[in-house]
């Protein structure tokens, strides 16, 4: 049986909206134009913080800011998970997937708390036996660390991650395990450009695919 890890912004659930509502809030707060949502997605994949520095050079919000910005940014994420939904098959998949008996995980820069409360929220909690946060470890995505302690949590079998961007598909690369590259999510480089072992834009796909890695 293997060990699957999924990344969770723009592969299990397009929560944009959400990321979007939040960073609007900081914005309104300071009567700074709102973000567009095609601004919002090019500024997430890399944790909150960077999603706070981006916006903030984009709106001229000095840098003496950021850290108030990004505490009032995570504990609004954690009362607002009604703007984000579960990409179309990924519950019947991981159900699948589950049934099969692999086991999974989720390795998402999201801060662990609010990635917590919004799989609760939607439902999917139930399938993993370990979630890291963007602030679980010291370091973070690209940074190989927390996807080999997601995987070495897991125990033993082989490894395949699911992830939708140009952070997910270095992270693979740096940890040496199988990349499964969904195609919906919030990448920032075209598709082709990126390391992979296949693409897929439908969950109904995952199971099909992840029998032909193990
Ligand atoms: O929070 C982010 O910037 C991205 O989160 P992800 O790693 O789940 O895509
Ligand atoms: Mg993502």
């Amino acid at each position: 049986m293997a060990r699957i890890v999924f990344d969770l912004d723009g592969t299990l659930i397009h929560s944009a909206p959400e990321i979007q509502f939040v960073a609007n809030s900081l914005l309104a707060d300071r009567r700074l134009e709102p973000l567009t949502l095609a601004e919002t997605i090019s500024f997430i994949g890399n944790g909150a913080a960077v999603l706070i520095e981006k916006m903030s050079i984009a709106r001229g919000i000095p840098a003496d800011q950021h850290a108030e910005l990004l505490a009032t940014l995570e504990e609004r994420y954690m009362h607002s998970s009604d703007k984000s939904e579960v990409f179309a098959g990924v519950l019947p998949a991981l159900e699948a997937l589950q049934g099969a008996g692999h086991r999974l995980g989720v390795c998402t820069n999201k801060p662990l708390a609010p990635a917590k409360a919004v799989l609760d929220h939607l439902g999917l909690a139930r399938f993993f036996d370990v979630v890291l946060g963007g602030d679980s470890l010291d370091v973070r995505k690209p940074d190989p660390a927390p996807l080999q302690a997601t995987f070495a949590a897991l125990g033993d079998g082989p490894q395949i991650y699911v992830g939708d961007s140009d952070v997910d598909a270095e992270t693979a690369d740096r940890a040496g395990v199988q990349f499964l590259l969904f195609t919906e999510g919030y990448c920032k480089v075209p598709h082709a450009e990126l390391p992979h072992h296949a693409l897929f834009d439908d969950f109904a796909r995952l199971p099909e695919l992840v029998e032909g890695l193990v």
